[in-house]
């Protein structure tokens, strides 16, 4: 034990627990007496778990504890995990109010010393918001310049060691997405990256398509210095970034289809192309190998995207965060959480009627839709200087305009429990039987959930074709309202349990939703119940739900060939889709507990 002149201890020596006796295996790393903006002298520990506590060693002043006859708590917390420190700052400045010292902590700072800080800054749950985090803040001062710089070097380092925080992000900026407010949510945000000491390379976008075209030109050695790509702004924003990343990184085969729909492509028929992908000669460090044949190289390990909410809808923060607040996602990828995303490759194959065959490969990473959700985002664009209200607005007029559109779609069929009895094969039968849930519960995607944290390796998506379990192709065709692929469960704040409750974040598998056509009524009332919270908008006759879609494909029977990838249009007369489990990963806790 070091001691060092007025009571601070340097010191590697066993914690008492709070009955004075030694607390277990835990040992302190460092101790020392400090003071306590707001509350006095402390003593200070952190143990080898990574608790950071401290213990009032004289009571407040009775003016101070006491006030007109309530009895303050002297102290509101008395500890912090390493944990849910997001930061910690050395400030060789400043005063503390002499009223918030006490006795023995005026003599430990004699009048002419100077003080320097060690600032704690934490993460809390809010009460009223459990799934959103607000920022804590914990300042120690000490006259010894040392102390200070001691704890600050060494939280530094356990924070440095211990977590897979990130250190460098290239962050886009969309400054006219939703309210036309992101580059001010990202000033706001930003000090928390300052503070955790992440750079920042920023990009503030000045048209549609501009942080595609960056993440398209971005060689391995510039994206390598990242440790991610962050977005600034809307579900839309993030799907043109990811576009740009993934149409370089991601190698696949094209998404199976049934035979009449192969043939229809006529010389394009050979599915086993894969896309070109220039990337992937540039070296395999960092390559992460997905199921499917398909293959995803990373720029470097652990490479993950984030997003801060700016955007009208922000579906993809609200199922990965479960809340939608900028400063809840930035501490979130500040303080390198992380959870895997399925993504959904699209390929056109015809954009209209007349067109040729010309394949085109995009990805969308919470929703595609047809029919009143492409008309919708049509309608909308016209009335963009609405800011999100034009949602409402085109929604309204689509409603009223009631249309239906003629359309072949095609679905595969999983079955999983043929092919991988119990073991992971079908994890949604899996843990329905293990619950004792019926049919119609649903088992909600959970922070850590059990289906999509099932070891991918017994999943069914990692099996080889030949394995995978398809039961074949399910054809329909038919008038449709609506055609609509949920890749996560869509929740926004006109959809609060979004399309499909139970959608999971990275099970493997989309939910295709069908609407045929019917009164106008009805499909009001399919509105109604998608719009109110516990509601179950897929519990209609005209509603088909077919759950556990790997693949599906449509063609268009008619002119109409408008779809809605993530809230951006998207041209496509025949398309082929597949999903692709946990693709990617975000920094986000995953959704609330
Ligand atoms: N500087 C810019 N000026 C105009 N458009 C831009 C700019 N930067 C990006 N865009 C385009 O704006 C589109 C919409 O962006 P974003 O998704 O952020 O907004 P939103 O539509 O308000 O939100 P949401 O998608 O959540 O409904 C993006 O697809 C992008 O191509």
């Amino acid at each position: 034990m070091e001691r060092n002149g007025d009571d601070s201890i340097l010191a590697h020596e066993p914690i008492a627990d709070s009955n004075g006796g030694i607390a277990g295996e835990t040992t302190a790393v460092l101790s020392a007496n400090l003071i306590l903006d707001n509350v006095g002298e402390v003593a200070l520990a952190l143990d080898s778990d990574g608790l950071l506590s401290w213990r009032l060693l004289e009571p407040l002043r009775s003016d101070r504890s006491d006030c007109c006859g309530i009895k303050r708590s002297p102290l509101v917390a008395t500890s912090i995990k390493l944990a849910d420190v997001y930061a910690v700052e050395f400030v060789d400045h400043g005063l503390i109010p002499e009223s918030n010292l006490s006795n023995p902590a005026r003599c430990l700072l004699s009048e002419d010393s100077q003080i320097y800080h060690l600032v704690i800054h934490g993460v809390q749950t809010s009460k009223c918001h459990p799934c959103r985090c607000i920022l804590d803040k914990y300042v120690f001062s000490h006259k010894d310049r040392q102390i200070c710089q001691t704890w600050v070097n060494l939280i530094n380092s356990r924070l440095d060691k211990e977590m897979q925080r990130p250190k460098n992000l290239l962050v886009f900026v969309h400054p006219k997405s939703g309210k036309e407010n992101g580059r001010t949510t990202w000033e706001n945000v930003s000090p928390i990256f300052a503070r955790a000491k992440v750079h920042t390379k920023v990009i503030v976008t000045e048209r549609a398509s501009h942080a595609y075209d960056v993440m398209l030109a971005a060689t391995k050695e510039e994206l390598s210095q990242y440790d991610g790509v962050v977005a600034v702004g809307g579900d839309g924003f993030f799907n043109e970034i990811l576009n740009g990343f993934l149409s370089l990184w991601h190698k696949a085969p094209y998404p199976p289809a049934p035979a009449d729909f192969v043939q229809s492509l006529g010389d394009y028929g050979d599915f086993s192309m894969h896309n070109t992908n220039e990337r992937g000669d540039e070296g395999d460090s960092g390559t992460c190998y997905t199921g499917d044949g398909s293959q995803l190289l990373l720029p470097k390990e652990g490479f993950r995207f984030g997003i801060i909410p700016a955007g009208s809808t922000d579906a993809i923060v609200i199922c990965t965060t479960g809340a939608r607040d900028p400063i809840t996602s930035a501490l979130q990828i500040v303080m390198g959480k992380n959870v895997p995303l399925d993504i959904t490759q699209i390929v056109r194959w015809r954009t209209t009627a007349e067109s040729k065959v010309e394949p085109c490969v995009r990805y969308a990473a919470s929703f595609a839709g047809y029919g009143f959700y492409g008309d919708v985002i049509t309608e909308s664009e016209k009335y963009r200087w609405m800011g999100p209200k034009r949602y409402d607005y085109a929604g309204t007029k689509v409603f009223l305009r009631h249309r239906s559109y003629e359309a072949e779609v095609a679905v595969l069929q999983v079955n999983s429990e043929e092919t991988h009895p119990v073991e992971g094969g079908n994890q949604h039968r899996h843990f329905r039987a293990q619950r004792g849930l019926n049919k119609r519960q649903k088992v909600i995607c959970r922070v850590n959930c059990e289906i999509c944290t099932a070891n991918p390796a017994v999943s069914s998506q990692s099996k080889p074709d030949s394995q995978r379990g398809e039961m074949g192709w399910l054809s329909f065709k038919g008038r449709y309202l609506s055609i609509g692929a949920a890749i996560i469960a869509c929740r926004n704040g006109r959809a609060p349990d979004g399309l499909v409750a139970d959608a999971h974040l990275a099970d493997g598998f989309m939910h295709l939703i069908l609407i045929k056509d019917c009164p106008r009524a009805f499909y009001l009332g399919h509105l109604l119940q998608l719009a109110k919270r516990d509601g179950d908008p897929l519990n209609f006759e005209f509603v088909e739900h077919h759950k556990e879609t790997s693949a599906f494909t449509f063609r268009s029977s008619g002119n109409s060939s408008i779809w809605n990838l993530d809230g951006e249009l998207f041209q496509a007369h025949q398309l082929s889709a597949q999903v692709f489990r946990g693709l990617i990963n975000l920094f986000a806790s995953g959704p609330p507990v």
